[in-house]
């Protein structure tokens, strides 16, 4: 499929796919949002790949939803549409997928990346929930998933103020796993997928699955799911090769099956 609002690549076994929209701070747009789901999907079906990454450029990660595609809008075009839904999509992906953000990750932009499954973060790194300026509120996910990273009192601080993060806060916060230079943002979330990638891809897939399980479950559900989950990853081939390989004081050779 070719793409105009995004870039694809793969880097050895690393899906990578780079917002391009510069001139509009890569804005979210429908077009965007098809595109960064087709993109997604193709890498959940590519046996080589291992692990995702999503990107935008040094000054934005993404700057929100496309103000001036929903500017216009009525009631009916959003409920009619169920605008944004098509965003879920990206929640289903068994593969993990990283967000590199660096500058501006506002409003769409902040909740794009917490769909992903964790975020690296440049020191440049701005997040923000600015919608309650606009006369609206988060619609991708972000009062929900925003309070889940960071808690309720800097959550409430953030969608109702709109203030901006930065990096450092974020990071204290809970909301980006780690936070790096700007110039090593892309070599490092590379590293880090690549180290993903070469690990077995059922039991990645198994371990996203259930971490992310413990969003919607009690703690006693979410332990058994993980323990069922657990145990069934003792009918692959890579479980036996993984532990042999220990044994044997080698590396594993998994087959992802
Ligand atoms: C998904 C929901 C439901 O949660 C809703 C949302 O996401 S609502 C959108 C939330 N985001 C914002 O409110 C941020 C809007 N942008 C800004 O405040 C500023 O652009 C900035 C602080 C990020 C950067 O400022 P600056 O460096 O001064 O650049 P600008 O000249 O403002 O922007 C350059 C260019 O990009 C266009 N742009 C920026 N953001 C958006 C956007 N969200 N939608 C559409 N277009 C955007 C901006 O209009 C400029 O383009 P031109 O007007 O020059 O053609």
């Amino acid at each position: 499929m070719p793409y105009d609002m995004i870039k694809v690549d793969t880097n050895g076994a690393v899906g990578v796919i780079t917002l391009n929209r510069p001139k509009a701070l890569n804005a979210l747009n429908t077009q965007t949002m098809n595109e960064v789901v087709a993109a997604a999907q193709a890498f959940d079906s590519d046996g080589k790949v291992g692990c995702i990454v999503l990107t935008g450029s040094e000054k934005a990660f993404a700057a929100g939803a496309d103000i001036k595609e929903m500017q216009p809008l009525s009631y009916m075009d959003a409920w009619s549409q169920d605008f944004f839904a098509g965003w879920d999509a990206l929640t289903r992906i068994r593969k993990p997928i990283i967000a590199a953000v660096s500058g501006y990750a506002l409003g769409g932009g902040c909740e794009l990346a917490m769909i992903c499954d964790f975020i690296i973060a440049s020191e440049s790194a701005k997040f923000g929930q600015p919608e309650i300026t606009l006369g609206v509120m988060p619609g991708m996910g972000g009062s929900q998933r925003l309070t889940r990273f960071v808690g309720k009192s800097k959550s409430m601080d953030m969608c109702l103020t709109g203030r901006m993060m930065d990096a450092e806060e974020a990071e204290r916060s809970g909301l980006v796993s780690r936070v790096v230079p700007v110039s090593d943002l892309m070599e490092v979330t590379l590293e880090v997928a690549a180290k993903i990638a070469q690990f077995s891809q059922p039991a990645v897939a198994m371990t996203k699955e259930s971490v992310n399980r413990s969003y919607e479950m009690t703690m006693a559900e979410g332990v058994r799911f993980e323990r069922r989950l657990f145990h069934s990853l003792f009918a692959t081939e890579d479980q036996d090769e993984g532990m042999k390989a220990f044994v044997e004081k080698r590396s594993a050779q998994f087959k992802n099956r």
